[in-house]
């Protein structure tokens, strides 16, 4: 039973600090790993809670896509031998449970969420319908895209970019464990350089690995801005959505 407070309550009063209406974000299944090798951070999960709480208290309409990386990839079940389908079929439950554990911590703190999934799972969550998610998101509660695009061979960046795309979402927001773009992977080369801002076009010809191409495709036909950014910086996703300079934009340039 959600737990029912004001907490996610627009007010136009506190609307005017955000530079946007409504938000798709994306957070990687790796980052709620924390520390640890496999599995959930129960602490991530608070202090993710904590920060959407934040974008919700100034009005920001918040949908989010969460991955699955921390628990499967279908990639790396193929890789050890297991037929590649049912790989990514273990990968999109994957992020149904993500959600549910995202679910349960935004609401122990007050803040009302709903989880819808791709594939049908009556009894555990909603099927997705694009006018059923756009209402929840209207009277501010936060909607949690599970189980991916519902589709093989596809990842979780661009079911965030789909839907972002289908709810009409001002920008992609990419949450990841760097603090943005840069010209070559920074993780394996520590002399590589943040991009502040970058096209979509650029972004395609260099094949920088932040995103998956299909993802940046998307995005570009659709002209939808995403913004990549480090979520373990405490502070950065309230400070990007009022307008502040976090991590890397990419749009038409
Ligand atoms: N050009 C690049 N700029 C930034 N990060 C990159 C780049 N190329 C590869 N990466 C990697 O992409 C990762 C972020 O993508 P993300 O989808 O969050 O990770 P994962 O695929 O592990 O879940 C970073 O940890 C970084 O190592
Ligand atoms: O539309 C989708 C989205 C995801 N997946 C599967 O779910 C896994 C987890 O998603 P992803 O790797 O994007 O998670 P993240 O890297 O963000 O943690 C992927 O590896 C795929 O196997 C899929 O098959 N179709």
């Amino acid at each position: 039973m959600p737990v029912i407070s004001d907490r996610n309550t627009p007010s136009p009063e506190r609307n005017k600090k955000s530079k946007y209406k409504r938000i798709l974000l994306k957070l990687s299944g790796e980052a709620l790993m924390g520390d640890g090798e496999f599995g959930i951070d129960p602490k991530v999960l608070d202090r993710m809670a904590l920060e959407i709480g934040q974008l919700v208290g100034i009005g920001v309409q918040v949908g989010m896509v969460i991955g699955g990386g921390n628990l499967f990839r279908g990639a790396a079940l193929h890789a050890a031998g297991m037929e590649r389908v049912t790989g990514d079929h273990m990968g999109m439950l994957a992020t149904v449970m993500n959600a549910l554990a995202m679910r349960d911590a935004l609401e122990r703190s007050n803040i009302r969420s709903r989880v819808m999934s791709a594939i049908p799972m009556s009894g555990v969550v909603e099927h997705y319908d694009r006018r059923t998610a756009i209402r929840y998101l209207t009277s501010g509660d936060v909607v949690i895209f599970s189980a991916g695009t519902g589709n093989p061979f596809f990842t979780t960046d661009s079911a965030a970019c789909l839907r972002g795309i289908e709810i009409d979402a001002d920008v992609v927001v990419k949450a990841t464990k760097v603090d943005g773009v840069y010209d070559k992977d920074p993780v394996l080369h520590p002399d590589a350089v943040k991009y502040e801002r970058l096209g979509y076009d650029e972004a395609l010809d260099r094949k920088l690995g932040v995103m998956d191409l299909t993802a940046i495709c998307l995005v570009r036909d659709h002209d939808m801005p995403v913004r990549v950014f480090d979520m373990t910086k405490p502070g950065a996703l309230l400070n990007l959505v009022v307008g502040g300079k976090e991590g890397t934009l990419i749009d038409r340039g």
